[in-house]
């Protein structure tokens, strides 16, 4: 009987086609913000697989917290786009560089200067968006999130697009759309209820607030959480977050949940002191890339699209009148909140006074170029 190698030797075609939309490299789309590495795959025992790989696609942008421009938005629907069509990759892995941020969501300054304003380019700017969180939930190939650093607002919901997520547990997530001025109706909205249930989806979605990846692993946002800061020369725990107990004297969960006071000020300098090592991450990724290499390819596929579902369905059924509302806010709250964001600093502050408005709009104040200068956060020193 001839063997596996001698029929694959034998009869495969001499040509195949290339199913790719366009025949670029995906760095030439955005100067290299999102860079597309086909990586060798590996067996479990960490031996090296000839002809087959997992693409790492990774966003290049950290001095902005690896925030996405429209470029690079662009780059990223091509670079899944390839990883679904390639035959030698087996899963993706999609991340950011460094260690800080995966990503913080749209580029604030982008959105402030360009788009602030000017409905009918955002709404441009949310079909190119929307095509980027469709090709991460139409890849053929299974797509694990990296979590290599803070993951907020777009840079969540992208995220949560991918069918695992694996982060490093110095990383925090969370949404920014109304303290930013915008709505997390980029796919949060859509996934968090179905993820985390109706409840934390509401706190998430509209209070804003950080929490812990051991948090998100409790919720189910993220299927794994591994360590990443060093202290001579050991592994520990984030020692802001809570992880040596799981209840409070009263039996409340506070497990994953920020340390407060001394305890938190501590664990900051702790972190100061420590060295950052993300090879724990990494080894974490390869094994589950490991692990997918392990099966049958048409029935993962076929799996992925089945447990994509709820997501996709919810996704499919909002994303059109999300994309529409979300050009007609960049007339009013997301110009303003955009723009204090990018107009504030640390000093004056990146947020408006919210109180403030809601004074102004109880009394049935218009919106005008004036308002909107007046709420600057630099204005209301
Ligand atoms: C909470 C933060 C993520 C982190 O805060 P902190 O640790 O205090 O860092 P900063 O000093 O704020 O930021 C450091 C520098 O990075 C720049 N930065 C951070 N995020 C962005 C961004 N998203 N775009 C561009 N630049 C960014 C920041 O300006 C600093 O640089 P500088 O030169 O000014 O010193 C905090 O950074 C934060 O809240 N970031 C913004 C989060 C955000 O609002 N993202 C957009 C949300 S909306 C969105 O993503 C959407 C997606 C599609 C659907 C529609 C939509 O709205």
């Amino acid at each position: 009987m001839a063997t596996t190698d001698e029929i694959i030797k034998r009869t495969a075609p001499s040509h195949l086609i290339d199913h790719n939309l366009i025949d670029r490299e995906v760095e030439s789309l955005c100067d290299g913000m999102v860079q597309y590495q086909k990586r060798p795959a590996q067996r479990r025992d960490g031996s090296v697989v000839d002809g087959l790989y997992n693409a790492w696609i990774i966003f290049n942008n950290p001095k902005q917290f690896n925030s996405y421009t429209t470029d690079m938005v662009k780059a990223t629907i091509l670079a899944f786009r390839r990883a679904s069509a390639d035959r030698q990759v087996n899963a993706v892995v999609f991340t950011g560089v460094g260690e800080k941020a995966f990503c913080t969501g749209g580029n604030t300054k982008e959105y402030a200067e360009y788009y602030a304003g000017n409905p009918q380019e955002y709404r441009q700017y949310m079909r190119l968006f929307n095509d980027m969180v469709s090709a991460i939930l139409g890849c053929d190939k299974p797509v694990i999130c990296r979590v290599n650093g803070m993951r907020i607002g777009g840079g969540q919901e992208i995220g949560m697009a991918c069918d695992f997520s694996v982060a490093h547990d110095l990383a925090n997530f969370g949404q920014a759309g109304p303290k930013h001025g915008s709505a997390a109706i980029g796919g949060a909205t859509d996934f968090l209820p179905v993820m985390i249930g109706c409840e934390q989806a509401m706190v998430s979605g509209t209070l804003c607030e950080p929490f812990s990846a051991h948090k998100a692993a409790r919720l189910g946002i993220i299927a794994d959480v591994v360590p990443a800061l060093k202290i001579d020369g050991k592994f520990v725990a984030n020692p802001t977050v809570v992880t040596d107990r799981f209840l409070d004297e009263y039996g409340r969960v506070v497990h994953g949940e920020f340390r407060t006071g001394s305890q938190f000020k501590e664990g900051q300098a702790m972190i100061k002191e420590g060295e950052i090592d993300l090879s724990l991450l990494d080894q974490k990724v390869e094994e589950l890339c490991a692990k997918l290499l392990d099966t049958f390819p048409e029935c993962m596929t076929k799996s992925l699209e089945e447990l994509r579902k709820p997501k996709l369905n919810a996704w499919n059924q909002n994303k059109e009148n999300s994309r529409a509302w979300l050009a007609l806010n960049m007339m009013n709250e997301a110009r303003t909140g955009f723009r204090a964001f990018n107009e504030g600093t640390k000093e004056t502050g990146r947020e408006i006074d919210f109180v403030k408005l809601r004074q102004g709009l109880a009394v049935g104040t218009p919106w005008t170029e004036e308002l909107v200068d007046s709420l600057m956060p630099a204005a209301a020193r």
